[in-house]
């Protein structure tokens, strides 16, 4: 590709907000609807490949009716968050699993390459341009999202020849307002089906959530709070609204487990947080971990021989959401939190809240490789590197 343009952090050029806004107060934190005073914007063109980078003012886009993102959904985004730390830096969390999981999703969506780290520092750069709007506090943060859009313009279903990065950045409150975890009751209806073998499942495309809108209100209307989407004739467990699922169990033999679906049927999106629980869960090896398809009738007999444990969701919006009871062809079955807690669940939360927010006293391998992978924005921008 000689003769275009690499996309390039050192290239960025920065026009800063002549008003800035005032910052909402934390505690009153509503998600997705405060957005920091700039944002980044990249655009992309077949004869001439990557723009400059640009942050701007955070500002409205003008955008040709005709481009391909409103008519043919070519479109996908990310969602990660930058944390404050109790030593006042600020840092994102593994952010390069986020980079690596958009540029699969551009691959997917005939969105064309970019360059991973490039937009990474591109990142880094508008989160450290609004680092006031990372909030002061260790249960809050900064959530950012990278978007990518097809800007063709014209209407003919093909590969589009012009296409914009651009990220938005906003604080965002504790999943958790209270503080204490607050189990969600599930709707598991096979009528519904989110994603399929061979479909689009694994990529974060908007055109896998806007579908979504209109069963989460029917698990509402039936008194559930999320859907947990089931697959195929075994009625497999894929995953919940926007977390991936575990299941803590004791075995038939006795052993306990941890399970998760697996990755290769491309059902489910590759969770950051799925693998940071994988990764500590290992590193722990104190029971088994296990990546395989779970049916809903072997989920029923072991809920119903008593031995699940604990099911929770897992994501960058909570971390861990542990899960109460499952609505399954008009029947409750509830999750035993009564008498088991919510152990696993909250031991994962901890630690993984530590390694984001906290310097650890208690460092393990894997507390400093995840932390390693984490991004600290101070180090990283003022050193250079
Ligand atoms: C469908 C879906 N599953 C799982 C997740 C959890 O992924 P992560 O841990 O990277 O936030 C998300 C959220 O981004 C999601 O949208």
């Amino acid at each position: 590709s000689i003769g275009l343009f690499l996309m390039q952090a050192a290239d960025l050029s920065v026009e800063r907000s002549k008003r800035p806004q005032p910052k909402p107060d934390p505690s009153s934190l509503v998600f997705g609807k405060h957005f920091s005073d700039h944002m980044l914007v990249i655009n992309w063109s077949e004869a001439e490949g990557w723009d400059r980078p640009q942050i701007k003012p955070f500002q409205n886009l003008s955008l040709h009716p005709a481009s391909s993102a409103l008519h043919y959904s070519i479109e996908l985004f990310e969602g990660m968050k930058a944390f404050r730390g109790a030593d006042n830096h600020i840092r994102l969390f593994r952010p390069m699993l986020n980079m690596e999981r958009m540029h699969r999703s551009a691959t997917r969506s005939s969105l064309p390459s970019f360059d991973k780290s490039e937009l990474l520092q591109c990142i880094k750069k508008l989160v450290e341009l609004d680092q006031d709007w990372v909030p002061f506090s260790q249960s809050a943060s900064l959530y950012i999202r990278p978007t990518f859009i097809g800007t063709e313009p014209s209407l003919g279903v093909s590969r589009p020849s012009k296409a914009m990065i651009f990220v938005i950045v906003g604080p965002v409150g504790p999943y958790f307002a209270t503080g204490s975890f607050n189990p969600v009751s599930l709707l598991a209806d096979p009528a519904f089906v989110r994603a399929w073998k061979g479909g689009v499942g694994a990529y974060k495309m908007g055109g896998n959530y806007g579908p979504t809108i209109a069963v989460q209100s029917e698990a509402v209307k039936r008194g559930c709070q999320q859907v947990l989407w089931l697959y195929g004739p075994e009625e497999e467990i894929t995953e919940v609204g926007t977390m991936n699922l575990f299941i803590y169990w004791t075995k038939p033999n006795g052993e306990k487990e941890l399970l998760t679906p697996p990755l290769e049927d491309g059902l489910i999106l590759p969770g950051v947080t799925r693998q940071s629980l994988l990764d500590l869960a290992r590193s722990w090896g104190e029971f088994t971990v296990t990546e395989r398809t779970l049916g809903m009738k072997e989920m029923l007999s072991a809920l119903e021989s008593g031995r699940v444990l604990e099911v929770f969701g897992a994501g960058t919006a909570c971390v861990v959401c542990p899960v109460g009871s499952l609505l399954y062809k008009g029947q409750t079955f509830q999750i035993p939190i009564e008498k088991n807690g919510t152990k696993l669940a909250e031991r994962f939360y901890k630690e993984l809240t530590d390694i984001q927010v906290k310097t650890p006293t208690r460092v393990t391998l894997q507390h400093v490789r995840l932390r390693l992978e984490s991004h600290d924005l101070e180090s990283d921008l003022s050193g250079g590197t």
